[in-house]
């Protein structure tokens, strides 16, 4: 009896157990990495009022439009009704509460500027603190490091960061048509291009006879030797890594889940290390993987959250789905409309090249024109 989507998701969550192996490295080499621990602000940034502009800091008195600059050592605090030099960036002295920008100043002498009426206390001055706090989560435990989250780091002077180890993944093909060179394992280069996207790490891709012992002796090193391994193929009622998941050779932790496509996807365990089970047609892996080995790399790095986010899309042509499953239409959006895919049948073999990613509908037969969906991206980075 096929399990629901969610019940499979929920055995990856609580079934396998995230790698909990830590490394620090240079903050360009942790460009995508999953944070270990949040990162807190050490200081509040800027450390001083800054001026936004080059011009006048200016000791604001309403009504008045001529201040006289000071030069340097300035009062404490700057009085009413004087001013100083400033550059863009600098520290703002105590008194001063606005910047005319020194295009904005009307008349100027040696020791005084003339600046219009209009002119208003409080601006192009960025407060002390307004970046960052002392103590603000700059990045969370769980959070991946992108080119944006760098910048609030550096800013604080780290340097390095402490995050989770990639997670190492295998990949065994399984056909006779592979084994004898009839098709090209276009299957295990897609998903091992999508892991290193989603940054884990490919040690090995192996191609294996549809036989029970080439079976359990490949994964059994597999196993060894990577946190993750995925089978690809025979999980067809005869064929042999179907009937090792049924006769429990390999117990399954699930096998057959209401999904379309991918309903004959397993998992099980094995050295403790699980094992994704994907049907060999094309798209079903693809999307299988997507599905299911997607939520797992993440949850094995401990990327939070679990599951991948979506956006919400207008449909914009009707869609017919199957009953009683999640279904995975693929096909394009423009952040805002979603049109499927011209053929998305199990056994495409290249209509992803086309897409930017997939919708998710739950027990639907028809997802009309109109109706607002959830739209998962490939683009990578992927959104988080
Ligand atoms: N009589 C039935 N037939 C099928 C059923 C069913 O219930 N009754 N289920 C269908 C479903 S659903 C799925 S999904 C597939 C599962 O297929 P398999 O996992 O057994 O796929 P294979 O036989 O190994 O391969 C099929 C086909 O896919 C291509 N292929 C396989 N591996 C690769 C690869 N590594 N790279 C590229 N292409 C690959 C190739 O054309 C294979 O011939 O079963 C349905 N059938
Ligand atoms: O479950 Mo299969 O992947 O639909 O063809």
């Amino acid at each position: 009896m096929p399990i629901s989507y969610h019940e499979a998701l929920c055995l990856i969550h609580t079934r396998v157990q995230p790698l909990h192996v830590k490394q620090t490295l240079p903050l360009l080499k942790a460009l995508h990495r999953i944070s270990s621990r949040d990162i807190c602000a050490k200081m509040a940034l800027p450390t001083y009022p800054m001026s936004l502009k080059e011009g006048y800091g200016i000791a604001f008195a309403s009504n008045t439009t001529c201040y006289r600059l000071l030069t340097p050592p300035y009062p404490n605090p700057i009085p009413v009704g004087f001013g100083v030099k400033m550059c863009t960036g600098e520290s703002v002295p105590q008194g001063i509460n606005t910047i005319i920008p020194e295009e904005e100043v009307l008349n100027q002498t040696d020791d005084t500027i003339h600046i219009g009426l209009h002119a208003n206390p409080f601006t192009h001055i960025k407060k002390e603190g307004e970046d960052s706090e002392k103590g603000d989560i700059l990045l969370a435990k769980g959070e991946r490091l992108s080119a944006q989250k760098i910048t609030a780091l550096a800013s604080q002077g780290i340097q390095t960061l402490c995050v989770f180890k990639k997670p190492t993944v295998s990949i065994l093909s399984i056909g006779a048509q592979l084994v004898r060179g009839e098709i090209y394992n276009s299957n295990a280069i897609s998903i091992a291009a999508r892991i290193m996207e989603l940054g884990g790490k490919v040690v090995d891709c192996i191609v294996c006879d549809d036989n029970e012992e080439a079976i359990l002796l490949n994964l059994s090193t597999l196993a060894e030797t990577s946190d993750f391994v995925i089978t690809t193929g025979a999980m067809s009622c005869e064929d042999s890594m179907c009937r090792l998941l049924e006769k429990r050779t390999l117990p399954p932790l699930f096998h057959h889940v209401r999904l379309a496509p991918a309903k004959p996807s397993a998992l099980s365990l094995l050295h403790s290390k699980p094992i994704l089970h994907l049907p060999g047609l094309p798209l079903s892996c693809m999307l299988g993987f997507e599905m299911l080995g997607v939520p797992l790399l993440r949850h094995l790095q401990m990327h939070l959250p679990f599951l991948p986010s979506f956006i919400s899309c207008i449909n914009q042509k009707r869609i017919t789905c199957k009953e009683d499953c999640v279904s995975a239409i693929p096909g394009r959006s423009d952040g805002s409309h979603f049109i499927s895919a011209p053929h998305y049948e199990a056994g495409r073999l290249t209509i992803l090249s086309q897409c930017n990613g997939y919708i998710l509908s739950e027990n639907r037969a028809i997802i009309e024109e109109g109706e607002e969906v959830s739209f998962f991206c490939f683009t990578y980075p992927p959104v988080s």
